[in-house]
Parts: structure tokens; C-alpha cells; sequence
């Protein structure tokens, strides 16, 4: 197999919050425990779970727009914990961010064409004429008119700043994107706008990404290979279209069920699997989706499972399947 563009091995992040009054106690919030991945160039890797299992962490972490507490990531075999300066720099232009919430990343005061030049200054990639010839033809690509380079981000719609967002993203030309929820934020009627323009990218750049997502359909339609993610860890990966048409994990398969499935024969016969998740400050021992998994057995509540290979590629952890 060839080297990956990205390896994540046992990344972890814990944080630590003071909570509760009148008596404020500390607590760990074991938002990303022990994940592990690697993506390919030029391919799509989803993680996908419900709001709060870990993945916005997991992808800051792995960029080190936070520090990560514990694990290994390389990318092209370069360790990227322990890059500093030139290196980390030159690591940055390969990885790029495209946020939810685009006009949260712009600064309101600053012109488009200034955020899309400022990145290709400081990189040393171009400055003037050559710099602003660059943002136009960033916008032209992903769809804006050249005019916009001298306007001010609320002067655009939601679905136009994310378009924004995603150009300031390839004005350093990375091999990486990693997309946190890019369209959640939007109206529905211009999500699949801004899908669209993204799969036209990946395919004209031949970019790879990490799509972070709650919407199983969504990563199915964009991802080549997909990690479920609870509470911090992986508990199923594998080529999306196995992981997708034949979950195993028991939490695989409610996310495809609370997820729209084009063959509605097929809900039925799925478990029903109900509650919420629960705290990352106090997850359950063994297993920890086994409070609200409907096949539960004694052993989930007391030991971890093991991570097992699955037939139609890549694996799960779940005792049905050890
Ligand atoms: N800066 C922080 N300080 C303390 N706790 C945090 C911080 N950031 C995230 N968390 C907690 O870490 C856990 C994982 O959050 P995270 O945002 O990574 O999840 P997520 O799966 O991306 O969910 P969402 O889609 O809602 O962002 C949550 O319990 C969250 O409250």
C-alpha cells in the first residue's frame, strides 16, 4: 500500500472545565480518547457521529489549532506534533480548514480580497498585482464574480461566505482539506450547491479530505471511506458504501436509521435504538455505546471491546462481532 497523506494514531484531547455552584468542581472532558485513521492521497475520509462525540476536536487536533494531548500524526511520514516554525508553516499550507460557520472565520471588517491575500503574503507565495490576479481567479472558481474581492463579508448570503470560506482555504494551494461540517450552517436549498462545489474541486485538484459530518448521507455521497464516531473513539470504519448498506455497529446503525435511507424496507428491521449520549465528562465503562445499544450483553458493561476486521473492509469494535 502506498504511504498515507495523513496518519492519526491514538490521538487524544482532554479538557479540563471547572463546573457546577455554588461548589465548582473540576472536571475532564474526554472529548477525542483514542483515535486512529490514515487517508490516502486523493481520497475522502469521513467521520461522522452526533453532536458532541469528538470529531470537531479530533479535527483540530490533528491540524494543532489545538494541541493534542497524546498520539502521533504524520503527515507524508512528517510528525506534525513536533513540527515547529519553517516546518509547522510549510505543514500548514498542505492542510487547510474550511469552518461551519464561515462568517464567524471572516474577519467583518477586513474585504474579501484582503482575506484571500493575506494568506499568499505571508507564505511568500504572492504579493500586488500577481497576489490580487490569484483572489479573482479563487473567486471565479468557486463561483463568485471578481467584484466581490472589494466587498465586506456581511454584504454576502450565507451560502456565498462558505464559497468565501472555501477559496481562502485554496489560496495556499493544500493537498488536504479538512471540511468541519461545511454546509450544516447553510439553508438547505444551498447545501447541495456547496456539496457540489466541493466534490468539483476535490475532482479538479485531485485534493484529499477529511469531511466531518452528522449526516450519513451526505458523507456517503462525498466520502470514499468513513469512521462512526462515539464518545471519542472509532467504533466502525470501513469503504463507505460497506459501512453504509451494512452497518455493524450497532450505533452505525441507528445513525443510518435516524438518517434517510432510500429503501424504507429496510428501517424496519433495524433495532431501535433510543437516549442520548452521554456526558464525555463521565463516560460508561466497557463499552461505552452499551446504555443505549438494544443488543447489549453483560460483557459491554465491563470490558472494552477489541477492534475486529470486518469482511467488506475495514472494521468495528463491538463484542457481537470480537
Ligand atoms: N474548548 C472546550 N472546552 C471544554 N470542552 C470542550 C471544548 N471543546 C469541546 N468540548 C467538549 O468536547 C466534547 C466534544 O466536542 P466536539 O465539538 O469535538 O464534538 P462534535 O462531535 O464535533 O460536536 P459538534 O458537531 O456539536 O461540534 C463535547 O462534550 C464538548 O462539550
Amino acid at each position: 500500500m502506498s504511504e498515507p497523506l495523513l496518519s492519526v494514531q491514538g490521538l487524544r484531547k482532554h479538557f479540563v472545565q471547572r463546573k457546577g455552584f455554588p461548589r465548582p468542581r473540576t472536571v475532564i472532558v474526554r472529548a477525542v480518547e483514542d483515535v486512529s485513521f490514515t487517508i490516502a492521497p486523493g481520497e475522502a475520509f469521513g467521520l461522522v457521529g452526533e453532536s458532541g462525540c469528538g470529531k470537531s476536536t479530533a479535527a483540530r487536533a490533528l491540524l494543532r489549532l489545538i494541541e493534542p494531548d497524546a498520539g502521533q500524526v504524520t503527515y507524508r511520514g512528517q510528525d506534525v506534533r513536533s513540527a515547529r516554525g519553517s516546518a509547522l508553516k510549510a505543514l500548514r499550507r498542505k492542510m487547510q480548514i474550511v469552518f461551519q460557520d464561515p462568517y464567524s472565520s471572516l474577519d467583518p471588517r477586513q474585504t474579501i480580497g484582503s482575506a484571500l491575500m493575506e494568506p499568499m503574503r505571508v507564505h511568500g507565495i504572492a504579493t500586488g498585482r500577481d497576489a490580487r490576479d490569484r483572489a479573482a481567479a479563487l473567486l471565479e472558481e468557486v463561483g463568485l464574480p471578481p467584484g466581490a474581492l472589494d466587498r465586506l463579508p456581511h454584504e454576502f448570503s450565507g451560502g456565498q461566505r462558505q464559497r468565501i470560506g472555501i477559496a481562502r482555504a485554496l489560496t495556499l494551494e493544500p493537498e488536504l482539506i479538512v471540511a468541519d461540517e461545511p454546509v450544516s450552517a447553510l439553508d438547505v436549498s444551498v447545501q447541495a450547491q456547496v456539496l457540489l462545489l466541493l466534490k468539483q474541486l476535490r475532482e479538479r485538484r485531485g485534493l484529499s479530505f477529511l469531511f466531518v459530518s452528522h449526516d450519513l448521507s451526505v458523507v456517503r455521497w462525498f466520502c470514499d471511506r468513513v469512521a462512526v464516531m462515539y464518545l471519542g473513539r472509532i467504533v466502525e470504519e470501513g469503504p463507505s458504501g460497506r459501512v453504509l448498506a451494512d452497518p455493524l455497529h450497532p450505533y452505525a446503525k441507528m445513525l443510518r436509521e435516524a438518517s434517510p435511507v432510500p429503501d424504507p424496507a429496510q428501517r424496519g428491521v433495524l433495532p431501535r435504538i433510543v437516549g442520548e449520549i452521554p456526558s464525555a465528562a463521565n463516560p460508561p465503562p466497557g463499552c461505552p455505546f452499551h446504555p443505549r445499544c438494544a443488543q447489549a450483553m453483560p460483557v459491554c458493561s465491563t470490558t472494552a471491546p477489541r477492534w475486529t476486521s470486518a469482511a467488506g473492509g475495514g472494521g468495528v469494535a463491538c463484542h457481537l462481532h470480537g
